[in-house]
């Protein structure tokens, strides 16, 4: 039996005409009607007209098949593909209602961002036909790893061979690949999953807003529908609550920062008004040098808060559940370190906002506070500036009082005397206040946003809106001009003072700049505040409920004196006469007090001996390293003139060479309080 045949057998309708194909009168007919057909089509012009022809007459001569018959075949496979088509909808659409379940997740959420890293790492949805790439941006810190092996083999040097270019490094960073927009599919632990990836366009006049209709970018809002089969969602819940686990793996780690987002997304609330701009490694408590006393006090402070029963306790007794800090003391003294290094303790995310932010309104403030997390330290910086919307004010009842006294000056000479000392003097006494004013009157963001008053930054902290449970942190450098409003306990529950550096302080900062890295407690094992049994909230600076850890933090900076006793003894490059003198009886009766005045002496002069020795190159023991750091601490000035901000700075600059260091502490010191006495910015030593 032939195929045409066996065609004419499948579909008898078309027999008839089939058969009249083997005496060839339907090709006759076909051919024909086409050739009838052609000069209404201008066949000459149609070269498809004849193909088709030639191909027709070929099929029904050479090949013994009815052309009419594949057409119809044809036909019936597409009509037959549209109604299956038409059915899977339908099925689909059923058992979508009634066997499957949804989870949504919008891209203003957490979660979306977990999902989708999720998802980038999935390989049955990376190798999907359908992908969207985006390039990926490494902080150094997630470079680290590679670096070592890219240092070795892919950043070659530049053309004079000395330092090392970057620019193929870029080129080298692979681009993320997740599902684009649309529907895919995929099997994780034995079961099927959908995603839906839709995207939500949130602003209608493409983007456009912000301050007078400025071109502002806005992240277009996004919808992932995930579905698996089944009347229950758990599987999707779990399949969530995987990609969390995933992407908070290495987090623990790392400290989260996040910073108020732009003014078009902060307008859609959620968790979209917070963007996460930085995750950085845990920063040790004991890179912080503060008194150890205070250290250890904040600690078991803000331990004793975190605790799960303290909410209760709260709860219990009416007390609305909050902990205010504020953080005192001159620029580079420690309080942002301090704060970054209590979010890595505790394992808490950061978010910090400044209220000299211009685009930061009351509302905003209280929006934001509104979405911050159950747990989390939330870093307010300058917080001397609130008030200010309340000073505009008063500055501009000022200045209107002083165009009225414009007036009455035009009538009396002595009080237009008045006026022009007044306004010279204005001239002179240059005041942020007259850049808002300048700003307002020639319609700049402050004719927008008034900034944040003390009333608005109270509502925030405590209102009704304000969220229970956060760490708060206020800093400012000037507490002095603080309102009493703001910092009455309820609001400001402990206080740490910051100072410049103390010679102790120095000392330390010496030791951890040139301490070998190992020594560095790393940031991979932050410190885990041991949970206590019970909230004690009336905390003592031993209190029990620290970690012995936590306790070392006592313990760094107060070396008894036969420590250092045997310091000296051990320094190989320490001088006989010195290392006799850390033998002498008297000073060993000192034992268990603080390090006396002769003791510290005695190991500036070790170290002396020690720097002079040897060079950067020689090396030194850890030991001597101590001594070489005492005799530092002891070159600057003892009344805390510097902070410790400029000794890192300092000593940032000879990172490599402790002795050079200890050679030219005295230049720099004299240069600096000299710079600090005149007022000028600019720095003879450096
Ligand atoms: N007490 C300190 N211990 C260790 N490092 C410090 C200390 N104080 C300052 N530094 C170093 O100085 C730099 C600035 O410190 P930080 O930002 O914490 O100061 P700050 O008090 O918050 O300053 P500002 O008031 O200007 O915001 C950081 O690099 C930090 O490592």
């Amino acid at each position: 039996m032939d195929l045409n045949t066996l065609l004419m057998g499948a579909l008898p309708t078309l027999a008839a005409s089939s058969n009249t194909s083997s005496n060839n009168s339907t090709a006759g007919f076909t051919e024909g009607f086409m050739e009838s057909l052609a000069p209404l089509l201008g066949w000459q012009f149609n070269p498809l007209l004849k193909i088709f022809m030639v191909l027709h007459r070929l099929t029904g001569t050479h090949f013994g098949l009815d052309p009419t018959v594949i057409l119809a075949i044809g036909g019936f496979a597409w009509a037959l593909s549209k109604l299956c088509q038409q059915l899977y909808g339908t099925l689909f659409s059923l058992s979508r209602q009634y066997w499957m379940a949804d989870i949504h997740v919008n891209s203003y959420d957490d979660i979306y961002t977990h999902l989708i890293k999720w998802l980038s790492s999935q390989p049955e949805l990376v190798n999907s036909r359908s992908l969207t790439a985006e390039s990926t941006y490494m902080t150094p810190w997630d470079a680290e790893d590679q670096d070592s092996d890219i240092m070795a083999d892919h950043v070659p040097p530049d053309d004079s061979g000395i330092y090392l270019n970057f620019s193929n490094k870029e080129a080298q960073a692979p681009p993320r690949f997740i599902p684009a927009i649309g529907i895919h599919g995929f099997w994780h632990g034995g079961r099927y999953f959908r995603i839906h990836r839709k995207k939500e366009p949130v602003a209608p006049n493409g983007g456009m807003g912000g301050y007078h209709g400025s071109y502002t970018p806005t992240k277009d809002k996004e919808d992932l529908v995930i579905s698996c089969f089944g009347r229950s969602p758990e599987p999707i819940k779990k399949l969530l609550q995987h990609a969390k686990e995933q992407y908070y793996l290495d987090h623990h780690a790392m400290t989260t920062v996040k910073r108020p987002s732009s003014q078009n997304m902060r307008r859609y609330g959620g968790h979209g008004v917070w963007t996460e701009v930085a995750r950085r490694p845990v920063r040790p408590m004991g890179t912080v040098v503060l008194d150890a006393e205070q250290k250890v006090h904040v600690l078991s402070d803000i331990n004793e808060y975190l605790h799960p029963m303290t909410p209760q306790w709260y709860a219990n007794r009416g007390i609305p559940l909050r902990r205010g800090y504020l953080f005192h003391g001159p620029p580079g003294t420690g309080k942002t370190s301090l704060s970054f290094a209590l979010a890595g303790v505790f394992g808490l995310d950061i978010f910090v906002i400044s209220l000299l932010d211009p685009s930061l309104g009351e509302e905003d403030l209280a929006i934001l506070f509104n979405a911050l997390p159950r747990r989390c330290v939330v870093l307010l910086e300058d917080i001397d500036t609130a008030g200010l919307a309340r000073r505009l004010d008063a500055d501009e009842a000022d200045s209107s009082d002083a165009d009225d006294d414009d007036e009455t000056a035009k009538k009396d000479d002595s009080n237009s005397k008045k006026k022009q000392k007044k306004t010279k003097a204005s001239k002179d006494d240059w005041k942020v206040s007259d850049l808002a004013r300048e700003l307002k009157r020639h319609g700049g963001p402050s004719q927008e946003n008034k900034g944040i008053s003390l009333s608005g930054l109270l509502n925030a902290i405590d209102g009704v809106a304000s969220h229970e449970g956060r760490v708060l942190i206020m800093t400012t450098n000037k507490p002095e001009t603080l309102d009493e409003a703001l910092i009455r306990p309820g609001r400001v529950d402990l206080q740490v003072g910051f100072t410049n550096a103390t010679q102790e302080q120095a000392r330390e900062l010496f030791e951890r700049m040139y301490e070998a890295d190992h020594r560095v407690s790393p940031a991979h094992t932050p410190a885990k505040a041991t949970p206590v049994e019970s909230p004690v909230l009336v905390t003592e600076p031993s209190s029990p409920s620290l970690s012995e850890k936590d306790m070392n933090y006592v313990s760094d900076g107060s070396t008894e004196v036969e420590d250092i006793f045997e310091e000296v003894r051990a320094a190989p490059l320490a001088a006989p006469a010195i290392k006799t003198a850390a033998h002498d009886p008297k000073l060993l009766h000192q034992k268990g007090t603080k390090r006396p005045q002769l003791l510290l002496d005695v190991q500036a002069t070790a170290a002396t001996d020690i720097s002079e020795k040897g060079d950067d190159s020689s090396p030194f023991t850890p030991t001597e390293l101590s001594l070489i750091a005492v005799a530092f601490a002891t070159k600057i000035p003892p009344n805390q003139l510097l902070s410790p901000a400029e000794i890192q700075g300092f000593l940032l600059k000879r990172k490599k060479s402790p002795r050079r260091a200890l050679a030219e502490v005295d230049a720099w010191v004299k240069a600096t309080v000299q710079q600090k006495a005149n007022r000028t910015r600019l720095l003879q030593v450096q």
